[in-house]
């Protein structure tokens, strides 16, 4: 099969992330498109990735055969309505990365018989670490699911979800989850640093500690709940910290955090969807 050419229109935090994986995951640097309307950071994206830019929305998706919208939510329909035609002309595969937009708008917006793949990733796909949930529309074909998939799976895990409505969910966790974990960090280095440490050694312990959780949560057979017994000597230092975290309801703070986050997802749905 020939390589397919990939075009992001909006080339910020997301759309870099995601070239970036691709071109270590070996994609060529000249079948990637990008266009963006701040000048400067389109050049600085062509000097360090040696990528094709140009500030002309309508060019990336002549020059490509699957597009990523990769603008933010609150643009988005301004961007799908000017490259409808476009996108129609062309027939490209039409991916949106966009928190909070459905189906049912994009395909409003761009027109009803584009493909539209509408998938959830996170940041991690910078260090091809990421997660991405993805949903089609009836009009993706077999070979376009693969296409589709094949530019997430490059920066790191990809599954399918049966229902759209499972992308809020997939956002509230995965897609905002990464930030909980740096607050967490935040939170245990700011500690760390009350308990005597230095900036440095608070980081380093922070982030090594973080790392390894996260590795060994991966490679083993147990649960959270069982590693965290664990770790937790009956008596000891662990157990005084995880009542103290029950004590001020962590677990429900948890729970209220991410549900605030779903409902901002199917918020944000009838927001912009109606705008
Ligand atoms: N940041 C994150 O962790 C995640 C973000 N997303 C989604 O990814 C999308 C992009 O988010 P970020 O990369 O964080 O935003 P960002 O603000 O870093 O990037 C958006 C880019 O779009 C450009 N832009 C604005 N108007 C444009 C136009 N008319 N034509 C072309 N480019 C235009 C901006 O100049 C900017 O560079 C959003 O829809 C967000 O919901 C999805 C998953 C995770
Ligand atoms: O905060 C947001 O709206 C986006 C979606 C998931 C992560 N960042």
């Amino acid at each position: 099969m020939k390589t397919k050419a990939i075009g992001f229109i909006g080339g910020g935090n997301m759309a870099a992330s995601l070239i970036t994986g691709l071109i270590e995951s070996g994609h060529s640097p000249k079948q990637i498109w990008v266009s963006d309307i701040n000048e400067e950071l389109l050049q600085s994206l062509a000097a360090k990735l040696k990528i094709n830019v140009t500030i002309n929305n309508e060019t990336v998706i002549n020059e490509s055969d699957v597009v990523v919208m990769a603008v933010k939510p609150q643009v988005l329909r301004q961007v799908a309505s000017q490259v409808a035609d476009a996108v129609q002309r062309n027939k490209v595969l039409l991916v949106s990365i966009a928190a909070g937009i459905s189906q049912q708008s994009l395909s409003q917006w761009l027109g009803q018989q584009v493909p539209i793949v509408r998938c959830m990733p996170n940041t991690p796909a910078l260090v091809l670490s990421g997660a991405t949930a993805l949903h089609a529309n009836v009009k993706v074909n077999d070979e376009q699911k693969d296409l589709a998939e094949n530019i997430l799976r490059a920066v790191g895990l990809t599954l399918w979800v049966e229902q759209e409505s499972e992308l809020d969910a997939v956002t509230a966790v995965s897609g905002s989850g990464p930030a909980y974990y740096f607050l967490l960090m935040e939170a245990m280095e700011k500690a760390a640093q009350e308990l005597g440490l230095s900036e440095g050694t608070a980081r380093l312990l922070v982030q090594q500690t973080a790392l390894g959780a996260a590795k060994i949560a991966l490679e083993s057979e147990e649960s959270p709940a069982q590693l965290r017994a664990r770790v937790t000597s009956p008596g000891g230092t662990t157990q005084q910290a995880i009542e103290t975290f029950q004590q001020g309801e962590f677990v429900q703070l948890v729970s209220k955090a991410m549900h605030a986050a779903r409902d901002r997802s199917v918020k944000m749905s009838k927001e912009l969807g109606e705008q």
